[in-house]
């Protein structure tokens, strides 16, 4: 029986009225978290967090429709975790891009409620030869996520071995929008970012963002919270962190949805991502018997 059986997860780690194990889509193991706070959907592969939706409020997350729900392949949309290294492998184009966190399984190590009625929850990533090859660093990677009327991720690197490593990362978070035309992302204002659209160049951001074609961003040593404002869905959506010096936004707009195969049609026109990272000049170095800790927490309030 293995550690992800259905029923010795539930026998060990379900909580009435908090979490529940099931069979999710594509057959992929799923926590299923429902408390009185908010409702949430976190697959055991990649320890991703599919959904979150606070009791009142439409989804937060943007979870393709038409995604590819399957073993070994990462999921379109919620919250794909990008470790040890974000986009392209820096020396091996042959590694998986964004890392192997998102498609490996990941163990259930402990569930718990809150007193202020939200869940609690912990997985580690679990090492095969197939990470060791990609990964040779003694490390461990935990995702510790609390759901409740704010949802809370917290990513752990811990270096285990007895040499410095550097990371990469991101909780590559995929936001529901009621209209790309209707949105505007504030708290980047000033920042420098990489504009990697049509080749990478170093630009300074003027003003909130908005989205009128593809984008492609990543701002450096930034550390303001994020507010998606959206006019449709009348809210913000904010976006504090710790630990993460960067902030990736991006839309793969028409021609990029369409080439990817997942998104649907019009899928770009209802999401954005704003990834809580530390990329590029911002990796990350663990020193020996150390640990890093990366932490996204998203909430959501009434535009006045
Ligand atoms: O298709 P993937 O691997 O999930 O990546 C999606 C996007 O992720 C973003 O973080 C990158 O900046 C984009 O360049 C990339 O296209």
């Amino acid at each position: 029986m293995s550690s992800n059986d259905l029923s010795a997860l539930n026998s060990r780690f379900a909580i009435p009225g908090h979490v529940q194990f099931k069979e999710g889509p594509g057959g992929l193991t799923v926590a299923e978290i429902t408390n009185s706070l908010a409702e949430s959907t976190i697959a055991l592969q990649g320890a991703h967090v599919m959904t979150w939706q606070p009791h009142g409020q439409a989804p937060v997350l943007w979870l393709s429709r038409f995604g590819k729900f399957a073993p070994g392949k990462s999921i379109r949309g919620g919250v794909p975790v990008c470790w040890p290294w974000f986009g392209p492998h820096a020396e091996d184009a042959k590694l998986p891009g964004h890392g192997f966190a998102r498609t490996v399984m990941w163990e259930v190590q402990e569930t718990r409620a809150q007193p202020d009625g939200a869940t609690f929850i912990s997985f580690g990533l679990i090492e095969t030869d197939a990470t060791r090859a990609q990964w040779p660093h003694p490390s461990s990677a935990k995702l510790r996520v609390t759901v409740g009327a704010e949802l809370k991720v917290e990513l752990a690197t811990r270096n285990t071995g007895s040499a410095p490593f550097q990371i990469g990362e991101a909780l590559h978070t995929y936001f529901h929008i009621s209209d790309v035309a209707d949105m505007k992302i504030k708290g980047l204002e000033g920042c420098t970012y990489l504009d990697k659209v049509g080749g990478t160049t170093s630009k300074t951001q003027q003003g909130p963002i908005v989205i009128e074609s593809e984008v492609d961003r990543v701002y450096l040593n930034t550390e303001s919270d994020c507010l998606i404002e959206d006019l449709g869905l009348k809210r913000q959506i904010r976006i504090a962190t710790r630990s993460s010096r960067s902030t990736v936004v991006w839309n793969p707009w028409i021609e990029k949805a369409e080439k990817m195969g997942d998104f649907g049609p019009e899928g770009y026109r209802g999401m954005v991502c704003v990834e809580s990272a530390n990329a590029v000049d911002n990796v990350v170095t663990v020193l020996p018997g150390a640990e890093h800790i990366l932490q996204a927490m998203i909430s959501v309030e009434a535009l006045a």
